[in-house]
């Protein structure tokens, strides 16, 4: 039975779904040499924000498959270490969205009436109306730094409270911005215009201390500014100078540059700040979502099976999974077969859309036909994740192109390799109830399922070959489950497509091309 470590707090219902096929470990606050230490033994690691997923755990984690982050940030995750040793990385990107924005918009409503401190003064016996004074946020210009899921929600909530909206993200087109209501301004002109700004970027190179002593003094001295992204988006000496210099009015922070917060500056400002402890997902409903999204696809890639939300798979997301699924088998098969007929070291991999394929995302089906390519070599090393990466590192060269107009299957999928052997292709689509068929080997039509041993052969069409080729393989005991035999013309070249029971025995392929007419044998695992 697999092994699950979870290493932060995590609601019981992941557990539970975790448990339907693993052996689960509940061990939290481990320091990272104590997480080295043991790491070896699990197949699963799910973390959230607490867990510090280095490079030197990663390569610990000798029998990792997958790493689970129940939550949206995986930036405590070191993914390109992760990717390299072909470990899938998941999260939850929306799990949370609706805690985080409502997090962000309590800061916002807290800081503008002083709540925290009201509520503080009031449990210490005072009775204080004039220092708690407040300020509406109707009317008022909120600034929202990233228009993803989080952002696009609190934009919406604002919008409601009678807020005027700027939005600052590079990613975003203006119809999409104008549809959540919002403006979309450059960062200066935000900081510039804003009463309330509201972070919700991820930390990134770029984002890191975006935030900062310029930018803060582009801002209003009665505007404040929350961050419930990302600790290291706002450069923490420079916004604590900010405050207590008058510069802007206040902030809300629920993240820090390091969290646990130790020593800082920001704990001796008084009621111009609010301060919580990384909460932003923490909401009971939040905490069930993001455990069992995170947990059901640790369970689905112990099966086996794909994860719908990987962060390291380039273009696998769940609508393309669902759709592309049956494809990428075939791409896979393709990917075995070309590779095994190619031969030695394959240098060029052309992949090919076909009919109506040709309208799909090309990405997902290139990385699994460099799975199935690369499996000779690599086995059960080479994945979805490590695929493109490993076959860079092996100089292979991909090129994709499509053809809508082939019309002899709805839509199918060819491949060729070009190696230092020479250059075979293969083509496949999927017919009847999306059964994988192949359709063409090196340009001879053929139609057959492909089966687990099979043996292919070039020669020339003539009587009596296909006889002498089934006397021989009985010679040798081996069983013919299915054969088929593909040609252009009577007479001339042909291939022949042979289903057998097992594989072939060692020394066979040299007696099989002695065969006169018999040109070349390949024989494949698929
Ligand atoms: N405090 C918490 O507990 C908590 C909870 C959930 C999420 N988060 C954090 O909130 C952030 C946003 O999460 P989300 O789910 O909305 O993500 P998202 O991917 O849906 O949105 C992020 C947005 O930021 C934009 N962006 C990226 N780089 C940018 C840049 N340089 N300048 C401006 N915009 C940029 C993107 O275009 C995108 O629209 C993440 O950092 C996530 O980790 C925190
Ligand atoms: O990125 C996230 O999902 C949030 O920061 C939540 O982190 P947490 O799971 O540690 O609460």
């Amino acid at each position: 039975m697999s092994k699950v470590l979870v290493s932060d707090p995590i609601d019981q219902a992941g557990i539970d779904i975790l448990s339907q096929v693993a052996t689960v470990d509940v061990n939290t606050g481990l320091k990272p040499a104590e997480l080295i230490e043991i790491i070896p033994q699990y197949d699963a690691l799910m973390i959230r924000s607490g867990t510090r997923v280095t490079q030197e755990i990663i390569e610990a984690g000798t029998q990792l498959k997958i790493i689970g982050r129940a939550g949206v940030g995986v930036d405590n995750v070191d993914v390109p270490a992760a990717t390299r040793r072909g470990i899938v990385v998941v999260n939850s990107p929306e799990g949370n969205t609706i805690a985080a924005a409502e997090h962000a918009l309590a800061m916002m409503l807290s800081l503008s009436r002083h709540i925290p401190d009201a509520n503080a003064s009031v449990k210490r016996g005072e009775w204080d109306r004039k220092t708690f004074v407040g300020a509406e946020v109707y009317k008022k210009t909120l600034g929202v730094v990233g228009l993803g899921k989080i952002g696009s929600h609190v934009a919406a909530v604002a919008k409601a409270m009678g807020m005027k909206l700027l939005a600052y993200d590079p990613f975003i087109s203006t119809e999409r911005a104008e549809q959540i209501g919002c403006q979309l301004v450059d960062l200066d002109l935000l900081m510039q215009q804003s009463d309330y700004i509201t972070l919700h970027i991820p930390k990134t190179p770029e984002t890191t201390h975006i935030i900062n002593a310029t930018t803060l003094a582009k801002m209003k001295p009665t505007a404040r500014i929350i961050n419930c992204a990302r600790g290291g988006i706002i450069d923490e000496v420079a916004l604590a100078a900010a405050i207590k210099e008058g510069k802007i009015a206040g902030a809300a922070l629920d993240v820090f540059e390091s969290e646990p917060l130790g020593e800082s500056e920001l704990r001796a400002i008084g009621k111009d700040i609010i301060l919580t402890p990384h909460l932003g997902a923490s909401t009971t409903e939040a905490q069930v979502n993001v455990a069992i999204d995170v947990a059901e696809q640790i369970r689905d890639v112990l099966l086996g099976l794909p994860a719908r939300s990987a962060v390291n798979i380039p273009g696998l997301g769940p609508d393309v999974l669902e759709e592309l699924k049956p494809y990428m088998e075939l791409a896979e098969t393709l990917g075995k077969l070309v590779g095994q007929l190619a031969g030695g070291r394959v240098e060029l991999l052309t992949v090919r859309l076909q009919g109506e394929l040709a309208t799909n995302k090309s990405q997902p089906l290139v990385i699994a036909s460099l799975k199935g390519l690369l499996y000779q070599a690599l086995r059960e090393r080479v994945n979805y994740v490590n695929a493109n990466i490993e076959a860079k590192e092996r100089g292979i060269r991909v090129i994709e192109t499509r053809d809508a107009s082939a019309r002899d299957y709805a839509g199918s999928l060819r491949l060729e390799a070009t190696g230092t052997l020479g250059t075979h292709s293969v083509t496949g689509a999927l017919l009847g109830d999306k059964e994988i068929h192949l359709t063409d080997v090196d340009g001879f039509p053929i139609n057959v399922p492909p089966s687990k041993y099979m043996l292919f052969t070039l020669h020339r069409d003539m009587p009596g070959i296909i006889g002498k080729l089934g006397s021989l393989l009985g010679s040798f005991n081996v069983n013919i489950a299915s054969m088929q035999v593909g040609r252009k013309i009577v007479r001339g070249d042909a291939v022949m497509a042979l289903s057998i029971d097992d594989p072939l025995p060692d020394g066979i392929l040299a007696e099989i091309t002695k065969v006169p007419g018999i040109r070349d044998a390949y024989t494949v695992t698929l």
